[in-house]
């Protein structure tokens, strides 16, 4: 499978190539070449398959310059019942009025950012072993991407990670999940600014091919396919769990802000996945929703970005939207050029003329929650006896109630746990109730914290990396 550019000026280059390279030199984002066809008769082979043999069918499609034996003994030592706590890997559990929900994040960070991120722990080791290179992640989180990162990369040989984080604008948790790592190889860096910020100090560090090649940096943020592609793996898998038989169809209701995780479904539909509608859900920064009602993009200033209590959703300026506007411009690479110029000169676009497409062929719908709904969610899973859910996947659920159509099946994707965000879930069940956490989790925000802090500036950023890194 060969890669390319949404921008077109970046030539073809492999799975392994992509990997390493992050952000295209030209600014765009690497996309397969075609998307690999399932029919009816491979989804009835894969319905009985386990998840990481389910892994191993759907990735190699995507990846054929890493070993096969060696993918699949990969994909078998990531996708175990120890690193996900059950052999489901993603049980799917309904709740009172039908919605299913499936759990992405019971893996190490407990969010679902640890579905991908195991794998590149173990894909970026492999590679970089046998190409005998080094890699420096620079990473931006809003407070899931980084923990997840670091965890799956503390410790390993040849990869430093230095990682921005919005100062003070994640949950405590988020902030000890990541602050309290010591490992040599880990550099947590508070940038005074929103998540967009962090995202553009890592667009601007790529941009630099000098610097870019003579430190060697990588990024795992959603803008590396690698994550994508692990990502679509748990549609199938979800929709696996929600049916029967392969003559039915699911929709998928997806807490969205980078635009990477509903991407990953995207890619499943085109695919050939019986997925009926991606249907994707906002909290307060609801560029995205604007899009699928109107057909407007309007991506907003970190100024107008609202600081919510769905924090890592505090997006206005969604990195893989650029893959899916892609695809529906018919992967024609200097119309997305020419929208991609209106975006970085602050204007956005208005493709209201390709609604219909982007809702009937595309299948795509939207909604959003605000505080008081998130609340009121959780409240109503608790009360129904149907536990406790974090507030990303609140926002989830209460868009599925709004908008689902009679008949309709769709799977919720779980994003995080509730204690990751202890103080918004007291808040809506009450200061006594006790939100469950795992035990080696105990304490977690009394630990010591080791961070720096920085002004939003892409030239601190470069000298923090020139300074740790020796070359
Ligand atoms: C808990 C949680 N929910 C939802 C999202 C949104 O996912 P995406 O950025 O892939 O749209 C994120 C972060 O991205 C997250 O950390
Ligand atoms: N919500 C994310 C933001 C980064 O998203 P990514 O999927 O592009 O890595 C976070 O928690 O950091």
């Amino acid at each position: 499978m060969q890669y390319k550019s949404t921008r077109g000026a970046t030539e073809a280059r492999s799975f392994s190539q992509v990997l390493l390279m992050g952000l295209a030199p030209d600014g765009g984002l690497m996309m397969p070449a075609t998307y690999p066809q399932v029919d009816a008769e491979l989804l009835a082979k894969w319905r009985q398959l386990s998840y990481a043999e389910l892994a191993f069918e759907i990735m190699s499609l995507f990846i054929d310059d890493i070993d096969r034996d060696d993918l699949r003994a990969m994909l078998a030592r990531t996708y175990t019942q120890e690193v996900f706590g059950s052999a489901d890997i993603t049980p799917v559990r309904a709740l009172k009025d039908g919605i299913l929900v499936q759990e992405l994040s019971n893996g190490p960070t407990l969010a679902f950012k640890d579905m991908a991120m195991q794998f590149l722990g173990q894909v970026f080791e492999y590679v970089l072993a046998r190409e005998n290179q080094v890699l420096n992640i620079l990473g931006a989180t809003s407070g899931d991407t980084g923990s997840a990162a670091e965890y799956a990369m503390r410790g390993k040989q040849g990869i430093n990670v230095f990682m921005l984080s919005p100062e003070g604008k994640m949950s405590a948790f988020q902030r000890a999940q990541m602050y309290s790592l010591a490992d040599e190889n880990i550099h947590n860096i508070a940038v005074r600014g929103l998540f967009d910020d962090c995202q553009d100090i890592v667009k601007g560090v790529q941009a630099d091919a000098e610097f870019k090649e003579q430190y060697a940096i990588g990024t795992v943020n959603s803008i590396n396919w690698a994550r994508i592609v692990a990502q679509v793996v748990y549609y199938f898998k979800g929709y696996f769990a929600a049916t029967q038989s392969n003559d039915e169809q699911v929709s998928f209701c997806v807490p969205s802000g980078n635009f990477g995780n509903v991407c990953a479904g995207h890619i499943a539909r085109q695919m050939g996945l019986p997925i009926g509608r991606l249907i994707v859900a906002t909290n307060e920064n609801d560029v995205l929703d604007e899009f699928f009602k109107t057909g407007a993009y309007r991506p907003r200033t970190s100024e107008h970005t609202f600081i919510t209590s769905s924090p890592s959703m505090d997006i206005s300026k969604a990195s893989n939207f650029e893959r899916f506007i892609f695809d529906l411009v018919g992967r024609d690479s200097e119309q997305v050029k020419v929208l991609w110029a209106e975006v970085n000169a602050g204007k956005g676009f208005d493709l209201g003329f390709m609604l219909d497409k982007i809702q009937g062929e595309y299948g795509f719908a939207s909604g959003k929650s605000t505080h008081q709904n998130r609340l009121d969610t959780m409240k109503a899973v608790y009360a129904a006896g149907d536990g406790f859910v974090d507030p990303h996947t609140a926002d989830g659920i209460k868009v599925a109630r709004e908008l689902r159509l009679d008949g309709e099946t769709i799977v919720c994707l779980e994003t995080a746990l509730a204690t990751k965000f202890d103080a918004t879930v007291h808040e809506a069940l009450g200061s006594d109730v006790q939100i469950p956490r795992p035990a080696a989790l105990a304490g977690l925000e009394d630990l010591p914290q080791y961070v720096i802090e920085i002004a939003n500036d892409v030239a601190v950023v470069k000298d923090i990396i020139r300074t740790a890194v020796k070359i």
